[in-house]
């Protein structure tokens, strides 16, 4: 089957994890640095989840899984060691609802990728469950070659389009400029910290194009 790659915004939106293991710090990580809302239900939890709890950034919990624990809920997550509890949140939950259960694939109406994140560039790796640790072993190499420059190298990219559009120039001075502007030159230039050089380049490259 052939799944539907998308990025979601998640802020504020309800999300409940059920488990508070190794697996489930893992998913809970992400949905914190998505900024949603994060329930935890669960009768141990990892002191990492604990820290999350007292830091007022998930609300934990500490007991079994409650079918009720589903309602409202956007986003539910079953990680426990337990299958026929990872199941029983399964049946609890509808079907407008997206579920995760981390030891059925076959449940799942959506699975998490291996992610190489550089601030606003994610790159997503995905096996479709194939065989999830070769998501891990791909997104390991692609750290190497997608590195951390990526991050203020993107910015700087981002805040040039945004320039870029705000000029008011014509539909092929626009393609021109943003194409140039992706030559290797302004990624090294990063690269290296001669940011006064790129960003001077950059507005040079702007100017002759809307004098033109
Ligand atoms: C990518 C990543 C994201 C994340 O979890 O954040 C992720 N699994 C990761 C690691 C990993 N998972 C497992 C191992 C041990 C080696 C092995 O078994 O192969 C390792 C490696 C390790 O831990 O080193 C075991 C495992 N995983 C699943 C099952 C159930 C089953 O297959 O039946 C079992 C057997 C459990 C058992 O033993 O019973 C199921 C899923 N795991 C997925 C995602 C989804 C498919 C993603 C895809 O293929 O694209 C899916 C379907 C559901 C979901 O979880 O969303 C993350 C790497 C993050 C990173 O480091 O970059
Ligand atoms: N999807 C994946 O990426 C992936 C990777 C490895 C393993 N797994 C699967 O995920 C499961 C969890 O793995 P783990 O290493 O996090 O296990 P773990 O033992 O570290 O954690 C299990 C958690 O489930 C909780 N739990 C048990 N019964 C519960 C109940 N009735 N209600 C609520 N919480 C309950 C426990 O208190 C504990 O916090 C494994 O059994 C395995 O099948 C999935």
């Amino acid at each position: 089957m052939s799944l539907y790659p998308m990025y979601v915004n998640l802020t504020d939106k309800r999300c409940l994890v059920v488990g508070a293991g190794k697996v489930a710090e893992r998913k809970i990580a992400s949905l914190i640095k998505a900024a949603a809302r994060v329930t935890v239900v669960s009768p141990t939890s990892t002191p990492g989840i604990q820290k999350w709890s007292d830091e007022g950034s998930v609300t934990l919990h500490l007991r079994t899984f409650n079918p009720e624990d589903v309602h409202k809920m956007t986003i539910i997550i079953a990680a426990t060691d337990d299958p026929a509890v990872n199941l029983a949140v399964h049946r609890a939950c509808q079907p407008h609802q997206w579920v995760n259960i981390a030891d059925r694939p076959d449940l799942c109406s959506f699975i998490v990728p291996a992610m190489v994140e550089r601030g606003d560039l994610q790159v997503a790796i995905s096996t479709g469950g194939a065989n999830p640790g070769l998501a891990k072993k791909l997104r390991r190499q692609a750290e190497q070659w997608i590195g951390p420059e990526y991050e203020s190298y993107t910015q700087f990219l981002g805040e040039m389009r945004q320039q870029v559009l705000s000029l008011g120039l014509g539909e092929e001075e626009k393609r021109i400029i943003l194409r140039e502007l992706l030559d290797d030159r302004f990624f090294q230039w990063t690269r290296t910290g001669e940011v006064e050089r790129r960003d001077r380049e950059a507005k040079e490259l702007f100017h002759r194009h809307s004098e033109d």
